[in-house]
């Protein structure tokens, strides 16, 4: 029997793509809240409280005045009028912080600053306005009511209230809340830090010279700014160029600061896609295709002693940014204790008809608007995921379901809005 020609060589089948919730729950799965401890407040600002927060003081601390004034014994100024005043002798005065004077006796007036203690024995502030801001005496020509212009103790918070709740999402008023009471630190849960890698030979970085086949890396500072809103610290690593060996040190250098590791590129069906070729021989890493558009090809796994996560993005700007916020943000929560880990969408109806590939959720870039009442939303550019102009200028996603091909204006769509906190 002759030799036949070589049998072609036959590539292998194409994985099936899995689904979006797939891969989120894959990835949340995988991920774990990390520790918790005593934070300074000002880097507790966006995360969740990680225990009850209860007052050990009363607010406000002591009886104080409401306004510049004097403060007097009520029955003294009882019938005060601008036809019959009262004259009072002022026996000195307090300021904010400067309480020399304890007591009052009754047939005296003191001076007393807004927020300056009421001494004992006193129990009405007389304001300026209705006094000739006498110096050794005081006429007064109006008559408060009985405790008028006194912010009793206690009066807003009591030594023993719960203040805050563990899981609440401490934003500036909770800070001011805490530190008003005496707390400097409070639990939470750590931020997680982010190492953020972009691979591709063809990168340089901004401020650099381009050559004529150069790009600026914008998915490093996309992902990395991302990484930050998203409350976590954000370390961004140089360009890697495409090369497995390189790229794999550059890996390994970095894992000792990450609790997460996000790479850009190189994880499609190319000739130099470094990350896929470094990383998928380890049966700790998944690679495939997931069904939306952009963002088809996904990796994601463990990587190290310590397991870290270590998401591989697409590296098309837009592909790269809406992995992101598909699959790292939940993962990033998770790790703070923020709920929900998946961000809500909402409905608005569409404005223009939009088309969509069969089979792959799409997300599109869009413009949300509800300034006239009922929310709507535009599509913003094309679908192309290269397309960051348009990304710019976008503040939402809007979801085109999988086996929907086409939506007419005026339908009703689900949208994820990018810019509003959850
Ligand atoms: N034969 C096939 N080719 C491609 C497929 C496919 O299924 N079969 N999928 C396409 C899809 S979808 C995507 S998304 C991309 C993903 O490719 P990679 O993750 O391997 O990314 P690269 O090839 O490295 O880069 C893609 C594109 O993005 C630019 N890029 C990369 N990094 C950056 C960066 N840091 N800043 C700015 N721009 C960046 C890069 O220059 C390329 O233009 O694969 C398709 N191909
Ligand atoms: O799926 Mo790719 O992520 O379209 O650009």
């Amino acid at each position: 029997m002759s030799a036949g020609p070589a049998d072609p060589v036959v590539p292998p089948p194409a994985a099936e793509p899995i689904t979006v919730e797939q891969l989120q729950e894959k990835v949340l799965g995988t991920v774990r809240p990390l520790p918790e401890h005593p934070l300074p407040l000002m880097d507790a600002l966006g995360l969740a409280l990680a225990e009850d927060v209860v007052s050990p003081i009363d607010l406000p601390r002591f009886d104080n005045s409401a306004m510049d004034g004097y403060a007097v014994v009520h029955r003294d100024v009882a019938t005060a009028t601008g036809e019959a005043p009262v004259h009072l002798p002022v026996v000195g005065e307090i300021g904010a912080g400067q309480a020399r004077i304890r007591v009052l006796s009754e047939g005296t007036a003191v001076k007393i600053m807004t927020g300056a203690p009421v001494p004992a024995g006193a129990d009405t502030v007389v304001p300026y306005e209705w006094t000739d801001r006498g110096e050794a005496s005081v006429r007064i020509t109006q008559a408060p009511e009985p405790a008028q212009h006194v912010r009793p103790r206690g009066d807003d918070v009591s030594s023993g209230d719960l203040l805050v709740e563990r899981g609440t999402v401490l934003g500036p008023r909770h800070l001011g809340l805490l530190a008003a009471v005496g707390r400097d630190r409070v639990r939470c849960r750590q931020r997680p830090r982010v190492v953020v890698l972009s691979t591709g030979s063809e990168l340089r970085d901004a401020g650099s010279e381009l050559g004529h086949d150069s790009i600026y890396d914008g998915n490093s500072y996309l992902l990395a700014a991302s990484a930050r809103a998203a409350g976590a610290i954000a370390y961004r690593v140089g360009i890697v160029p495409d090369d497995p060996t390189t790229f794999t040190e550059a890996l390994h250098d970095q894992l000792v600061r990450a609790d997460v590791v996000v790479t850009s590129g190189g994880v499609s069906m190319g000739d130099f896609d470094v990350v896929k070729e470094a990383l998928a021989p380890l049966d700790t890493m998944w690679f495939g295709p997931v069904a939306m558009q952009p963002g088809k090809p996904q990796g994601f796994g463990t990587v190290g002693e310590d397991a870290v996560p270590v998401f591989t993005l697409p590296g098309n700007p837009v592909s790269a940014y809406i992995s992101f916020e598909t699959f790292v943000v939940p993962a990033l929560r998770r790790m703070m204790g923020l709920l929900p880990e998946v961000r809500p969408t909402v409905p608005a109806r569409l404005t223009h008809a939009v088309t969509s590939p069969p089979g792959r959720r799409q997300l599109l870039r869009g413009s949300y608007d509800e300034s006239h009442g009922a929310a709507s939303v535009s599509p913003v550019g094309g679908a192309g995921s290269h397309l960051v102009g348009n990304l710019a200028v976008a503040d939402s996603l809007i979801v085109v379901p999988e086996a929907t091909t086409s939506l007419a204006a005026g339908e009703t769509v689900q949208v994820v809005r990018l810019d509003v906190p959850f």
